[in-house]
């Protein structure tokens, strides 16, 4: 299968900070990679290094075989990032039009707004569109060129429930056309609901890069809810237990490393447990298992 891009042990520093420490990756046709990391992991500099608009400062990055500034693989790109949709006194067909003459063969105008759902704002002048409709318009001008990459960052930040639903089936659909799409997200249950991968960074390391459930059963906690007569501070210090809480009946719910070091504790100490469920836990609390800081 051709490879859409590939990331070679790279770093990127910025007077000292280092930004992006020795990533690899590899993006395929088809697949949905979602970006994760805290604030200041790292994921704008990766993907600005994707699209050609920063140097490395050690290693490679190759797009469609290329150094992702050339011509060639620039034109096989389409980037929504925040706030790209133009001068705002142009109307939507306009700014979509303008797009249009960078490309050979540009997506046909009224194909582009009925993607994006603003087929009845054609005659709108950008700046008197709301944030989600502008958000859309950004991606109409990314899928222009028909691109085999296309990179999103936060592309549902602005939108409501509805609009986003759709966006996201936009965004599978796109996928099955056999497109590469690098999405930066801050909601970890749409990465589960989209991705079929999900690469998270942490100070600039990519620290995972495998399916949801794997990087869930990798992590290996589990989300736990029992009674007992153990107070919940004791409970809250054993080892690997993190976001405990419990309910005004004293049922305890929390996220655990290690259940059954748990339950050995709290049966040698003489608690009772009861109603004991231990689940896989999702996305978000794996999430935040890999990217914990230790505490000080
Ligand atoms: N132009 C720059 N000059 C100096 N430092 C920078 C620059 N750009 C990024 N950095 C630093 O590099 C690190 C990674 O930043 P980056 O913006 O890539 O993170 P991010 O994961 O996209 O964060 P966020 O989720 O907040 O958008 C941060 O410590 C940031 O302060």
């Amino acid at each position: 299968m051709e490879e859409i891009a590939r990331f070679t042990d790279v770093t990127r520093t910025f007077r000292g900070t280092v930004a992006v420490d020795s990533v690899d990756l590899i993006l395929r046709p088809g697949e949905i990679v979602a970006l994760l990391g805290p604030n200041g992991a790292g994921k704008s500099t990766l993907l600005d290094m994707l699209l050609g608009l920063r140097d490395p400062s050690a290693g490679t990055v190759r797009a469609f075989g290329m150094p992702p500034t050339a011509r060639r693989a620039r034109a096989r790109m389409g980037a929504m990032l925040q706030d790209t949709t133009g001068p705002v006194g142009l109307t939507v067909a306009e700014t979509v039009q303008l797009t249009q003459h960078l490309y050979p063969q540009a997506t046909p105008l009224a194909e582009l707004l009925a993607l994006v759902e603003l087929s009845d704002k054609a005659g709108r002048r950008v700046g008197e569109l709301s944030g989600g409709e502008r958000q859309r318009l950004s991606l109409a001008l990314a899928l222009t060129g028909s691109p085999d990459l296309l990179v999103l960052d936060e592309p549902t930040a602005a939108l409501d429930v509805a609009g986003r639903r759709r966006l996201l089936r936009t965004i599978r659909d796109l996928a099955a056309q056999d497109r590469a799409i690098v999405l930066a997200t801050h909601d970890l249950r749409e990465a589960q609901e989209v991705a079929d991968r999900v690469v998270v960074l942490h100070h600039g390391r990519k620290i995972a890069d495998a399916s949801t459930q794997e990087i869930v059963r990798r992590v290996g906690v589990s989300r736990m809810q029992l009674t007992t007569d153990a107070p919940a501070a004791w409970v809250a210090n054993f080892l690997g237990v993190t976001e405990v809480s419990s309910s005004s009946d004293g049922r305890l719910e929390l996220l655990t490393a290690d259940a059954e070091g748990l339950l050995g504790a709290l049966f040698s100490a003489g608690h009772q447990v009861r109603d004991l469920t231990v689940a896989d836990a999702d996305l978000e609390s794996a999430f935040l298992t890999l990217t914990q800081e230790p505490a000080a």
